[in-house]
């Protein structure tokens, strides 16, 4: 069973009992989205992270997903990458192609990954120029207030430091305005070199949906979204600076995740 409440910018959330109940929930979101964004637009522009979120989609693979989503519409880029090879332990496209993208009929020519035989640097530049192509063509769209990529859906995983994608607390890459995509070679999470959405591209996307599970992760979830006193510093915890401007951010968490909210008990009640 789930409970939801609103925290206004910081996002709806969602708290489950437990994990079961949580993914099944979580592919339902994800599967409304896509119904929706099809029929609005024709397509389904979506953002993918590495680490547990690709299992956490596990049931999308299952029935009735597998067949009652457009899988054909969908198109499909990663919020962060590390930059290694296709088929290296590390990457987050084979993390998705085996839990998810081989699984289920999306098309190979709609699976934005990155070029992998390019440096950090390059692979980021070459990322964003293949999303300028695909936003001249509104495959995915344009927000009007910040000119970035409009992802129809963002999702994103969080770590116990609080960074998402590959922003990390205090690195200057959340700082990035002028770039959708930039790149880190120092990522204090192995591997060193990634790339990743900047904040703004993050902010302009119409849905982002944030999945966390797991205690080692809730004081965490408690910096990201309760309230603070002023001096507490947010680039610390980059989770608490993903606020869609136009757009809608849900919390996924678990209950364990979920335990140092504030407001959790009051919610779980
Ligand atoms: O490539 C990456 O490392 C990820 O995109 C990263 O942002 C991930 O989503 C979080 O670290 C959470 O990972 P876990 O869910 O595995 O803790």
């Amino acid at each position: 069973m789930a409970v939801s409440g609103g925290r206004d910018s910081r996002g709806e959330l969602k708290i489950y009992e437990g994990l079961d109940d949580l993914t099944t929930d979580f592919a339902d979101y994800v599967a409304l989205l896509s119904e929706l964004s099809v029929k609005e637009r024709g397509v389904f522009a979506i953002a993918l992270s590495g680490g547990s979120l690709i299992s956490l989609m596990a049931k999308l693979c299952e029935t009735p997903y597998s067949k009652t989503v457009d899988w054909t519409k969908w198109h499909v880029f990663w919020a962060d990458e590390r930059v290694v090879s296709k088929n290296h332990v590390d990457s987050n496209y084979k993390l998705a192609k085996d839990g998810l993208l081989s699984k289920v009929p999306v098309l190979s020519s709609h699976v934005h990954s990155i070029n992998d035989n390019l440096s950090a640097e390059e692979a980021a530049a070459d990322y964003e120029f293949v999303l300028r192509q695909l936003v001249k063509t509104r495959t995915v769209d344009v927000s009007e207030s910040s000119d970035c990529p409009k992802f129809d859906l963002i999702l994103l995983g969080m770590g116990p430091d609080g960074h998402v994608a590959s922003l990390f607390p205090g690195h200057p890459a959340i700082e990035r305005k002028g770039d959708w995509i930039t790149y880190l070679t120092d990522s204090p999470k192995p591997p060193p070199e990634r790339i990743t959405f900047t904040l703004p591209v993050i902010n302009s996307a119409s849905n982002v949906a944030i999945v966390v599970a797991g205690e080692a992760k809730a004081t965490a979830v408690h910096c990201a979204i309760d309230d603070m006193t002023e001096e507490f510093d947010a680039a610390m915890v980059p989770a608490r600076m993903v606020q869609p401007t136009d757009g809608k951010l849900v919390w996924f968490l678990d209950r364990s995740a979920a335990s140092k909210l504030q407001c959790s008990s009051e919610l779980l009640e």
